[in-house]
C-alpha cells in the first residue's frame, strides 16, 4: 500500500525553514490526454518533481479525474488541485489550493465559490491549503484574469502586492501565490517577488510565464519558495528536465551553505 503522504502544509512549511526549494508542475485536464500524461510521469521520475498542480482557468474536459487516478498509478508525487471554480474539485488528489483571489475585487472568488464548495471540501478527505492567490500584470490579458472578471496588480508596483500579501497572512491565509498568469508575457519581476518574500513568512508560490531557467532562477533568487512551470511543459516536455536542474542546483548551492 502507498505510504500516507506527510501532512502537506507542514511538508512545504518544513521546506521554507530549511531553504529548500520546490518545483511543482501545473498540469491542465484541458491540454493533457493519456499519452502526454505518462510521458510527463516518466521524465519526473527521472527529474524530481515537489507537486503535480491539477486545473486550469475553464476545463472542458470531462476526464480530470481520470487523469488524477492514473498519475496515483504511476507516481508518489502529491498531487494538489489548482480549481478555478467550485466545479473543477473531482478526482482522487492529495489536497487542494483553496484559492481566495485577494488582487481582485470580485466576491464571488474571494468566498463566493468556497461557501459553495465548504460542505464537498468538508467530506472530500482532501488537504486544504488556504492560499492568497494574486494574479499580476503580465503584458497581456490572461485567461484567469477573464474568467475571474478581475484586475490584475500592476506589474510595477511591489508595494501593493506586498501590502494585499500581508493582509492575506493577517486574514490567516496559509500560502501566497503570485502568479502573472498561464503563458505570462512577462512573468512576476523579482523586485515584487522580493517585496512579498519581506512582507510575509508563508510560503510562496510563483508562476507564470517562467519559460526559461534564467526566468526559474531569478523567481527562486528573489524568495520563491516554489516554483510554478504549466505552458512552457506542456509545450516541450524536455524542459521539465532543465527547470528540475535549476531548483536542484539551488538546493545544492544552499545544503553546501548550510
Ligand atoms: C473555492 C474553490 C473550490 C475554488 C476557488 C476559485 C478561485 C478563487 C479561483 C481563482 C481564479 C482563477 C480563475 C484561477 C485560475 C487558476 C488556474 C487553474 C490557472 C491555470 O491556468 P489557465 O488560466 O488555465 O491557463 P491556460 O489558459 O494557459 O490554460
Ligand atoms: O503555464 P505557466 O505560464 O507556466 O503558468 C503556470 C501557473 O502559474 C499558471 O497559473
Ligand atoms: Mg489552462
Amino acid at each position: 500500500m502507498r505510504p500516507p503522504t506527510p501532512l502537506l502544509y507542514d511538508a512545504l512549511r518544513t521546506r521554507q525553514q530549511q531553504g529548500r526549494k520546490a518545483l511543482a508542475v501545473l498540469l491542465d485536464p484541458d491540454n493533457l490526454n493519456e499519452n502526454s500524461l505518462l510521458h510527463l510521469l516518466r521524465l519526473s521520475q527521472a527529474h524530481a518533481v515537489d507537486y503535480f498542480f491539477v486545473g486550469g482557468s475553464l476545463v472542458q474536459s470531462t476526464h480530470q479525474a481520470a487523469l488524477i487516478a492514473l498519475i496515483k498509478e504511476h507516481s508518489t508525487v502529491p498531487v494538489l488541485l489548482f480549481p478555478s471554480h467550485s466545479l473543477h474539485l473531482d478526482g482522487p488528489a492529495d489536497g487542494v489550493l483553496l484559492l481566495s483571489l485577494i488582487s481582485g475585487r470580485n466576491p464571488d472568488f474571494l468566498i463566493g465559490q468556497h461557501v459553495v464548495a465548504a460542505p464537498r471540501l468538508q467530506a472530500s478527505g482532501l488537504q486544504l491549503l488556504p492560499t492568497g492567490y494574486m494574479l499580476v500584470d503580465s503584458g497581456r490579458p490572461t485567461t484567469a484574469s477573464y474568467m475571474s472578471g478581475t484586475l490584475p496588480l500592476p506589474h510595477n508596483k511591489p508595494g501593493i502586492a506586498a501590502c494585499t500579501a500581508l493582509a492575506g497572512e493577517q486574514l490567516g491565509l496559509k500560502l501566497i501565490y503570485l502568479d502573472g498568469g498561464s503563458g505570462a508575457q512577462n512573468p512576476v519581476s523579482a523586485a515584487m517577488i522580493r517585496a512579498v518574500r519581506e512582507a510575509v513568512a508563508t510560503p510562496l508560490i510563483v508562476g507564470g510565464g517562467l519559460n526559461t531557467g534564467e526566468k526559474v532562477y531569478a523567481a527562486l533568487a528573489a524568495g520563491a519558495d516554489v516554483v510554478v512551470v504549466g505552458n512552457h511543459i506542456e509545450a516541450e516536455p524536455a524542459f521539465l528536465a532543465e527547470v528540475a536542474g535549476v531548483v536542484a542546483s539551488f538546493n545544492a548551492v544552499t545544503a553546501a551553505m548550510a
